[in-house]
């Protein structure tokens, strides 16, 4: 049966920690990633996809510090639209490239994305979203003490820079977005969407954040009335006491179960929360949320891989 689909992809698929921000590192996880979502396409599903950008948005930031003796540094809602336009073109071209092999005839299309959010969102006084790449402890010190730069531990995995990221309202861009579906693959609302508020005029603001792309794919699933929100990430299923001698991959699991798991604390804000929250919120809409990796996104469309969460 052929569903709507929106697909989250995260930014670690498109650089991972240890890999070099080269554009042909980017391209090639580019490419791995294209070839896993047009199975999805020839399977007969319709969708848009949406990507992360911490790792890109954080060394574009980086940037345009190194930079700004010389050329000012642009502001970082700009630095969303700069990553959300780098990785749209790779996906675009990588997508583009692989369907003339197939010989289908699908087509693709990018679209650079803005999405509301409160601009009193508390989230601007408590920086949370990790961007760029990680630092060892003594470095993050070293970073707060000369640059003034909030820096957080990334679920165990190092410090990364933290900038505030709000909860996403509206996307932008919706009717045209579920028009397109028809006929193409929609790239929309990267790197969680440009942020931005609108004043008592309705006049359009970039906002100083990162929003997170899970929870924007939420609203992007609710808005464009998906039939299933995947999350693809680098681990195959999402499991209890990860980690530890006892940890527990989780197959089919309830909305309730899902609940019962966050109270105990079983995933840490940063990683695994995002993902589990926003599946929660989706799956209580009646729908599918799926957590899973690339790999095996065709199987779990089929219910037979990865973490999927319904009512
Ligand atoms: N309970 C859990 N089950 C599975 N993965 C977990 C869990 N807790 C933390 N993780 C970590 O979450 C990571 C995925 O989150 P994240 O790196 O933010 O994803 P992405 O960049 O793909 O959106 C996995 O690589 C894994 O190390
Ligand atoms: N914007 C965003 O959520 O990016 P990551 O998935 O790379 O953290």
């Amino acid at each position: 049966m052929s569903k709507k689909v929106v697909l989250a992809l995260g930014g670690n698929a498109i650089l991972q920690p240890k890999q070099e921000a080269t554009f042909e590192n980017q391209y090639q996880n580019v490419v791995n990633a294209a070839d896993r979502m047009v199975e999805i396409s020839e399977a007969g599903h319709k969708i848009v996809v949406t990507h992360g950008n911490g790792p890109q948005v954080g060394n574009i930031i980086a940037q345009n510090e190194a930079a700004k003796e010389d050329i000012p540094a642009m502001p970082i809602f700009v630095n969303n639209a700069e990553s959300q336009g780098m990785i749209g073109y790779m996906m675009e071209s990588a997508l583009k490239n692989r369907l003339v092999k197939g010989g289908d005839k699908t087509n693709v299309v990018t679209l650079l994305t803005m999405v509301e959010v409160d601009k009193d969102d508390e989230a601007f006084d408590n920086p949370t979203k990790p961007v760029g790449v990680f630092f060892s402890e003594e470095e993050a010190k070293r970073l707060t003490e000369e640059k003034g730069f909030q820096m957080a531990e990334d679920a165990g995995r190092g410090f990364r820079r933290v900038v505030p990221s709000p909860e996403p309202k509206v996307i932008h861009g919706v009717d045209e977005i579920k028009s397109l579906i028809e006929t193409s693959i929609v790239v929309s609302s990267g790197g969680g969407g440009i942020p931005i508020y609108r004043d008592e005029d309705n006049q359009i603001h970039g906002v100083e954040a990162v929003i997170d792309k899970d929870r924007s794919g939420l609203k992007l699933s609710e808005q464009t009335d998906a039939d299933v929100f995947m999350m693809l990430t680098d681990v195959s299923n999402v499991y209890i006491n990860f980690g530890k001698e006892n940890e527990a991959k989780l197959e089919g699991i309830s909305v309730e179960e899902a609940e019962q798991y966050v109270k105990e604390g079983q995933f840490p804000a940063g990683s695994m929360l995002p993902k589990i929250e926003a599946a929660i919120a989706f799956a209580k809409t009646g729908k599918e949320a799926i957590i899973c990796s690339l790999d095996e996104a065709v199987l779990a469309l089929e219910g037979k891989a990865g973490t999927r969460i319904t009512l």
